[in-house]
């Protein structure tokens, strides 16, 4: 579990990707790789997101997780394609529990202290935030912060890299998750130069807030 929560740490952004075509998953991971993001979240909103990932399980220089996981049946079947983590939207005690009993790094969503209760109870160290911006951002993460100080948050839902910055200055964000560096549209028309554009001027976002 460590292993891979320092893995996202160390990369401070999850790409979250929906992809149609999983002939395209290859093309996208190289586009990640080249603008220097070596991670994906393959959502299970497309019926190519599980083949995507199967794919992308192969390329030991690229880290790939599941997103909108929604019950344990949809955590056994990621794991067997070879997710590395899993990532729902909400708080399933089902998948999280799972995932769990199965050593398989789980970030639930959460977006109240009633779900972080639950976070407590199953001892996560890290979990979801979303929506981030819909439900306060930074402000609410803040107030989240003070009753529960050993959990940390991986923000997802309205970050892009005009407040990428603001969301990683506070210590308890391990990185943020967010659609904006490969949008469905640029690979279901092929723009991957533009995804490792997108994913180029983050990666130097990112150094400019570590330096
Ligand atoms: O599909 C899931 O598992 C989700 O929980 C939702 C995604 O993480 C967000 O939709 C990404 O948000 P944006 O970066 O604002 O596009």
């Amino acid at each position: 579990m460590d292993g891979i929560i320092g893995e996202i740490e160390a990369l401070k952004v999850v790409p979250v990707v929906a992809i149609e075509n999983p002939d395209d998953a290859n093309r996208l991971a190289d586009a990640l790789l080249e603008g220097g993001i070596p991670c994906a979240e393959i959502t299970l909103r497309t019926a190519g997101g599980l083949k995507a990932i199967e794919a992308l399980s192969k390329r030991p220089e690229f880290l790939v997780g599941a997103g909108t996981v929604h019950s344990d049946q949809q955590a056994a079947a990621v794991a067997d394609a070879g997710a590395r983590f899993v990532v729902s939207p909400g708080f399933n005690p089902k998948t999280v529990a799972w995932c769990k009993d199965h050593d398989l790094p789980v970030f639930p969503g959460i977006s109240s202290p009633t779900d972080l209760e639950m976070a407590l109870e199953f001892e996560l160290e890290v979990v979801k935030f979303f929506p981030a911006e819909a439900m306060g951002g930074i402000k609410t993460l803040k107030a989240f912060h003070g009753p529960y100080q050993s959990i940390r948050f991986m923000p997802t839902g309205g970050i892009s890299m005009s407040n990428l910055a603001d969301y990683l200055s506070l210590p308890w964000v391990v990185a943020c998750g967010g659609s904006w560096l490969a949008k469905s549209n640029l690979i279901a028309e092929g723009r991957f130069d533009e995804i490792v554009r997108l994913t180029a001027e983050t990666t130097s976002l990112l150094k400019e807030i570590s330096a």
